[in-house]
């Protein structure tokens, strides 16, 4: 029997929960899908395989074995639960942006604004190369504030952000016209 298809897999896990962490805000909760062994892995092959139909990464690969990045970047915090496994099925390393005070070396620094309310995202200096492709991966694109704020600390050490993937993308909010010319892939949109 055919396996149903992974963004009704992820919309039956998933929990929505109204008035979090502020009034009015309905907060996407995906630890589950993350607890879950069979969904989690079909996640994370789907968030690393989906920029491989993407032309622009397309233009950026190097032969049928280059994925089209270098380095899986994620974002603080649960980001980092599907970077690391993202980069691992893609054979890359993994580089973490932080929330402000965590890392201990210098870093680039950016405030943005998110869904509810504002903080600042910080990326070690030497994590990223010139002219490295990168990959951004989080979990949740709402108004796009985080991540493209990641994206420029990339762009600020001469990184290259070859693709954005995310499991939940929230139209309403405009984060993919946000993050613009960069390409946003959404395993699930609702
Ligand atoms: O598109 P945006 O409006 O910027 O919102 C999306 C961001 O919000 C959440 O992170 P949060 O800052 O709540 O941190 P956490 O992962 O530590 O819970 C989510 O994991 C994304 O990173
Ligand atoms: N509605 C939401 N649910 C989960 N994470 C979020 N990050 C920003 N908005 C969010």
């Amino acid at each position: 029997m055919s396996e149903p298809p992974l963004d009704e897999l992820v919309a039956a896990v998933a929990v929505d929960i109204p008035d979090f962490p502020e009034p009015g805000v309905v907060f996407r909760d995906l630890t589950p899908v993350f607890a879950d062994a069979g969904v989690f892995r079909r996640v994370v092959e789907a968030l690393a395989g989906s920029v491989l139909e993407d032309p622009r990464v397309g233009a950026l690969r190097t032969g049928p074995d280059d994925p089209g990045f270098d380095v899986v970047v994620g974002v603080e915090a649960r980001g980092f639960l599907l970077a690391a496994a993202v980069a691992l099925v893609a054979g890359t390393g993994v580089v973490p942006v932080r929330k402000a005070g965590k890392l201990p070396r210098a870093t680039v620094a950016a405030e943005y604004a998110l869904e509810y309310g504002t903080a600042v995202l910080e990326l070690h200096t030497d994590s990223v190369r010139p002219g490295q492709r990168v990959l951004l991966v989080d979990d949740v694109l709402a108004t796009g504030g985080t991540l493209e704020a990641a994206a420029g600390l990339v762009e600020r050490l001469g990184g290259v952000v070859s693709a954005l993937s995310v499991v939940v993308e929230l139209p309403a909010l405009g984060g993919r016209e946000r993050l613009r010319p960069h390409t946003v892939h959404a395993l699930w949109t609702t």
